[in-house]
């Protein structure tokens, strides 16, 4: 093969192997170096989690590329009773020094548990099985200063889109009522802090603790960086953006329960006060936390509080907000986002990744196909096919007039599975953004509006014997087809 040329495959083998893997490998406990029981939690499509049992903190989440999302100092200390400079120390059950306790609570000091047995959650809180349960107690130590009995079930998850989701369940076990604060302190790594920006706290008040936790309004515009920052903005929306322009990513903060976000940054000075932070890290560091800051949450005896936060990262769009969403009128096709893009919806998708292209294959197929395209031959065809989406609705008409099985098989049965599964992300998402091969848009929104059987799409019916693999290789529709398939990649790469 040569630089350039494509691998297809399609087949049902591929769903039943990501199973498989998915089982082995996602969720696997170690030590590290002090002898801290950690967690790695990793999805089939290759994105990880790490999580220390010290502090129930997670300490890195990877994309499926392997980009660290997270900041870490390069001076954190890794020693039991302190946290991690990094990460995503949870700060429980004090914010800061509102209250009696040491600075954030004691939470993020404490050796946590595996739950082996928690209550059920929605099914929803787990849609694949990278998730880990992690309980806290109290001491008999922490009940001196904090006289209160909880259970803290902390459930964190790395979703089959490579998301990180952190679902807190806290519970009121004792016979009094308690009040508590909550924050995830989540230190987003980021190019540089000049060139990043936050949207979703425009207009809102804020409480500053640079000037005693004075109030004051966000203006109109988004956030951006020049001085230290340290804040808690009240009464937020649900869904915060951070936009990093240089380094072309979007991060999504998507929380529940959690009113208030904190954001930090200590810019020059203060991090040279900071021992476990490097003198020059606030460059490369945004604290914005998903909190229950100012009015704290109040448990009655036996009484349970949820609260969710979902992270999520996509390459930069260019606009701000997402588009609108159950609507499948609007594609947004741009080379720099298609492999995240197919990361993001591969509940719907199966991607293969050669030579930097993203190939999204999805449905069953009758018959194993693999087949190799010259990149002369490949380039020739889409020459030919250019002008226009008239020419290929032809070549795919002609495709199913000749060879109706194969047509099923690669272009109809897609169509059916793409169009179910894209439906039901987007009954679960605000905005979905789909790349398809352009020959399946007519199917896709075609089936849109009719029932699929899904569960009969994914049996495998016994092979026609009218058309083998070796008919189908020979067949003059296959060309077309694959044609039909590459020109997903080739879209991509034009706009
Ligand atoms: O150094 P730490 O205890 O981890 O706290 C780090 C920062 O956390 C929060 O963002 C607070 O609002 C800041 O005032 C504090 O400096």
């Amino acid at each position: 093969m040569e630089p350039g040329d494509c691998i297809i495959d399609g087949g049902n083998e591929w769903y039943e192997n990501t199973e498989r893997r998915m089982q082995e490998t996602a969720v696997e406990v170690t030590k590290d170096r002090n002898g801290t029981d950690q967690v790695l939690l990793r999805n089939p499509r290759g994105a990880s989690a790490r999580v220390s049992l010290h502090g129930g903190q997670v300490l890195s989440w990877r994309a499926d590329r392997g980009e660290e999302l997270l900041f870490t100092s390069s001076k954190a200390v890794f020693k039991p009773p302190y946290a991690v400079r990094g990460g995503i120390p949870i700060c429980f059950p004090q914010f800061g020094q509102r209250g009696s306790l040491e600075q954030h609570g004691f939470a993020r000091n404490r050796t946590w548990i595996i739950d082996e047995n928690p209550p059920p959650l929605h099914p929803n809180d787990s849609d694949g099985k990278a998730y880990i349960d992690l309980l806290l107690k109290p001491s008999e130590d922490d009940l001196k200063i904090w006289p209160h009995s909880f259970e803290f079930r902390l459930r964190v998850y790395l979703t089959t889109d490579g998301n990180l989701s952190l679902i807190s369940r806290i519970r009121n076990i004792n016979c009094k009522p308690f009040s508590f604060s909550i924050a995830y302190h989540t230190y987003f790594s980021i190019s540089d802090i000049s060139e990043v920006r936050v949207e979703g706290l425009e207009t809102l008040d804020y409480l500053d603790n640079l000037c005693q936790r004075e109030r004051f309004t966000e203006q109109g515009d988004a956030l951006t960086f020049e001085s230290e920052v340290d804040r808690v903005y009240l009464g937020s929306r649900d869904v915060i953006a951070i936009f990093d322009h240089e380094r072309k990513r979007t991060f999504f903060i998507r929380k529940e329960g959690l009113p208030d976000v904190g954001v930090w940054n200590p810019w020059e000075k203060k991090s040279k006060a900071i021992a476990d932070f490097g003198d020059e890290e606030y460059k490369q560091m945004l604290c914005v936390n998903g909190a229950a800051v100012e009015k704290p949450i109040t448990l009655k005896p036996g009484e349970e509080w949820t609260g969710r936060l979902e992270l999520s990262v996509v390459p930069s769009m260019h606009q701000s907000t997402p588009p609108p969403s159950k609507t499948i009128d609007q594609y947004v096709v741009a080379p720099c986002i298609a492999s995240t893009l197919a990361s993001k919806l591969k509940n719907s998708f199966s991607s293969i990744v050669c030579n930097n292209q993203s190939v999204y294959i999805s449905g069953k197929s009758r018959a194993l196909i693999m087949y190799f395209l010259p990149r002369n031959w490949c380039e020739a065809m889409l020459k030919d096919l250019d002008d226009g989406h008239d020419k290929l609705t032809r070549k795919m008409q002609e495709l199913n007039e000749e060879c109706p099985t194969l047509f099923e098989t690669i272009v109809d049965e897609r169509d059916q599975y793409m169009s179910s599964t894209l439906l039901s992300v987007a009954r679960k998402h605000n905005s979905v953004v789909a790349v398809v091969g352009r020959g399946h848009l007519p199917g896709i929104q075609k089936y849109w509006k009719q029932p699929v059987s899904i569960n009969e799409l994914m049996t495998i019916p016994p092979q026609k014997p009218a058309l083998s693999t070796g008919k189908i290789l020979a067949s003059p529709g296959f060309a077309i087809a694959g044609v039909a398939i590459v020109w997903g990649i080739y879209l991509a790469n034009k706009i």
